[in-house]
C-alpha cells in the first residue's frame, strides 16, 4: 500500500469544485514533482492532505506518522530577531524555550546538520541569505523527523546554483532517510533531474506519472516554450 492514496477523491469550495475523481497511489520513499498551473489545486491538495480544512468527497489514506511541511518562502527581513538554531526549533514539541530536554537538543543539532546549517547556528536568521534561510526552512520541517516532507516552491527564490544544492540535500534525505517527498514547483525541467515521479493537476483533475513520464512530458514543455527559458507547467 502506497503512503498516500486516493480514491475518487475530489475537493470543492463551496459550489466550486477544484479537484474531483482523483485515483493516485505514491509509494513509500519516493520524490514526487507536484506540477500545475496557478490555480490547478495543489495547495488545495497538500492542505487535504495535512488534515486542513478543506471540503472533501471519497477517500485519502496516508500512511505517514509525522509529516513535515516547508511553506512558500515569506521573507524574513534583517530585523528578524531568532537565530538559525532557534528558528529550527521554534515549532518541535511544544513549541521554543529556553531550554531544551537533551533528546530535544539533540534532534535539533541533527536537523540543522542535516542542512549544513551548524557553523551558522548561533547567526541570526534575517542576516543569512535566501539560500541559508531556505535550508533553515527545511531543518525547521525535518526537526520532529518527518517520514514525509512536503515543500511549496521551495527553490522560487533561489538563484540556479542554490536551487540544485537544495534539490541535492533533498534527494539526499531521500535515499538516507527513506524519507516520501512532495515538492511543489513550477520548475519543470530542473525537478526532473530529481524526481521519481509526478501528479499533474490540471482540468480538475490529477494525473500521476513515473520518473519516464515525467522526462517525456519535460521533453514536451520543453519543446512547446522553445524559445522561452522558463520552463513552467
Ligand atoms: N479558501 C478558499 N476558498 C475558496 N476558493 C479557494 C480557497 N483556496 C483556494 N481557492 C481556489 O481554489 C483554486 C485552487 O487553488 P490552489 O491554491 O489550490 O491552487 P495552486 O495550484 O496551489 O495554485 P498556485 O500555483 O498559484 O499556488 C483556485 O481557483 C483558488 O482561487
Amino acid at each position: 500500500m502506497g503512503i498516500i492514496e486516493t480514491k475518487d477523491f475530489g475537493i470543492r469550495y463551496g459550489e466550486k469544485v477544484i479537484l474531483s475523481a482523483a485515483n493516485i497511489a505514491i509509494p513509500k520513499g519516493r520524490f514526487f514533482a507536484i506540477l500545475g498551473e496557478n490555480g490547478a489545486g495543489k495547495t488545495s491538495f497538500v492542505k487535504a492532505l495535512i488534515g486542513q480544512n478543506v471540503q472533501t468527497v471519497g477517500t485519502l489514506s496516508r500512511q505517514a506518522k509525522r509529516i513535515g511541511f516547508v511553506p512558500q518562502f515569506r521573507d524574513i527581513t534583517r530585523d528578524y530577531p531568532l537565530r538559525i538554531s532557534e528558528f529550527v526549533g521554534l515549532k518541535y514539541n511544544q513549541g521554543w524555550r529556553l531550554w531544551w530536554q537533551a533528546d530535544e537538543k539533540q534532534a535539533i543539532q541533527a536537523a540543522l546538520a542535516r542542512m549544513d546549517l551548524l557553523r551558522i547556528a548561533n547567526q541570526r536568521l534575517g542576516l543569512a541569505s535566501g539560500g541559508q534561510k531556505q535550508r533553515a526552512f527545511v531543518a525547521q520541517a525535518l526537526v520532529q523527523k518527518p517520514d514525509l516532507l512536503i515543500l511549496d516552491e521551495s527553490t522560487a527564490s533561489l538563484d540556479h546554483e542554490h536551487k540544485v544544492q537544495l534539490l541535492q540535500t533533498v534527494k539526499q534525505l531521500q535515499k538516507e532517510e527513506d524519507l516520501t517527498i512532495l515538492f511543489i514547483t513550477h520548475e519543470l525541467k530542473l525537478i526532473s533531474q530529481f524526481a521519481d515521479g509526478y501528479l499533474l493537476f490540471e482540468n480538475g483533475g490529477v494525473t500521476q506519472g513515473d520518473q519516464i513520464a515525467l522526462q517525456s512530458l519535460t521533453m514536451q514543455m520543453t519543446h512547446v516554450h522553445e524559445e522561452d527559458e522558463v520552463h513552467d507547467v
